[in-house]
């Protein structure tokens, strides 16, 4: 559905690279987290794919045709993109903000209705909030109204930059696991970004690490949580089972450190 072949991207003209000969297929239906350290290229690659940024050299492909040839309008209706603090327009309401792309698109004003409750129901938002303000909601909800958004246009892949980043841990637990059913359910092809290695490892089929703009390790949650042999990798990939070990350890002996 995806692929990516030798794609790189310097802002420097070439001194440093962002994103250095990064290579990855992500098959339809799929779930792909990637990880890695602050400035590793995470959030460039995912750009690449939308062209939000464009890569210097290598080529990507959408259902094997290169996104070059794919007209811009098109490109982002097959492809959702939702990020850390959304960006919803604050001056429309949820409703118009959810039908920004079907309006785009010239769908038909009853049709787009239709489209907006089916979503609200969809992120599991009550219908009422079609006609509230973005500053009338919580951080969850709007992120909730986000992935609507996203999905209006009924794309087959969508790309989530830290989605659920700025949340709560009960609250992004809830809407992680939320989406993956959806995910599920729409067939959806999903490339995710995320800081925290236990979200991914919990809703992710396969998971890249990425270390200095390359890929450091590829493949399903449980091979890499089983000492990989990249020092780094490893130490990332353990961190969900170092921090329960401290807890285990406050519980047992009152204390993290020990
Ligand atoms: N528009 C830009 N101009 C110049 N340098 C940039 C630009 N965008 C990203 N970079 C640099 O490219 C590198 C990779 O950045 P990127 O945002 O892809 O990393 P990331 O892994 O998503 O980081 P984080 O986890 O902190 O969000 C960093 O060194 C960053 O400073």
């Amino acid at each position: 559905m995806i692929t990516l072949n030798g794609v790189t991207k310097s802002f420097d003209g070439g001194t440093a690279f962002a994103v250095r000969n990064v290579s990855f297929e992500v098959p339809a239906g799929a779930f792909v987290a990637i990880v890695g350290g602050s400035g590793s290229g995470k959030t460039t690659t995912l750009k690449t794919i939308n062209r939000l940024i464009d890569a210097d050299s290598g080529s990507i492909a959408i259902e094997g045709t290169p996104i070059q040839a794919i007209e811009p309008h098109a490109l982002r209706r097959r492809i959702g993109y939702v990020f850390q603090g959304i960006g919803l327009f604050p001056h429309m309401n949820v409703a118009a903000n959810i039908g920004i792309t079907p309006q785009l698109l010239g769908w038909r004003t009853e049709e787009i209705r239709a489209r907006t409750i089916e979503l609200l129901d969809l992120v599991d938002l009550p219908r009422e909030f079609a006609t509230r303000m973005p500053s009338e909601l919580s951080g969850g909800q709007r992120q909730r109204v986000g992935v609507a958004r996203a999905l209006a246009a009924r794309p087959s892949i969508m790309l989530m930059d830290e989605p659920f980043g700025a949340l709560d841990p009960l609250t992004r637990d809830a809407l992680g696991v939320n989406y993956r059913r959806l995910h599920d359910r729409m067939k959806l092809t999903t490339l995710m970004v995320t800081h925290d290695v236990l979200e991914a490892v919990l809703l992710a089929d396969r998971i890249l690490v990425m270390r200095a703009g390359e890929i450091a390790a590829d493949g399903p949650p449980r091979e890499l949580l089983n000492d990989h042999p990249d020092i780094e990798v490893r130490t990332l990939m353990d961190m969900p089972r170092r921090q329960s070990t401290r807890v285990q350890s406050l519980l047992e002996n009152g204390a993290t450190h020990r």
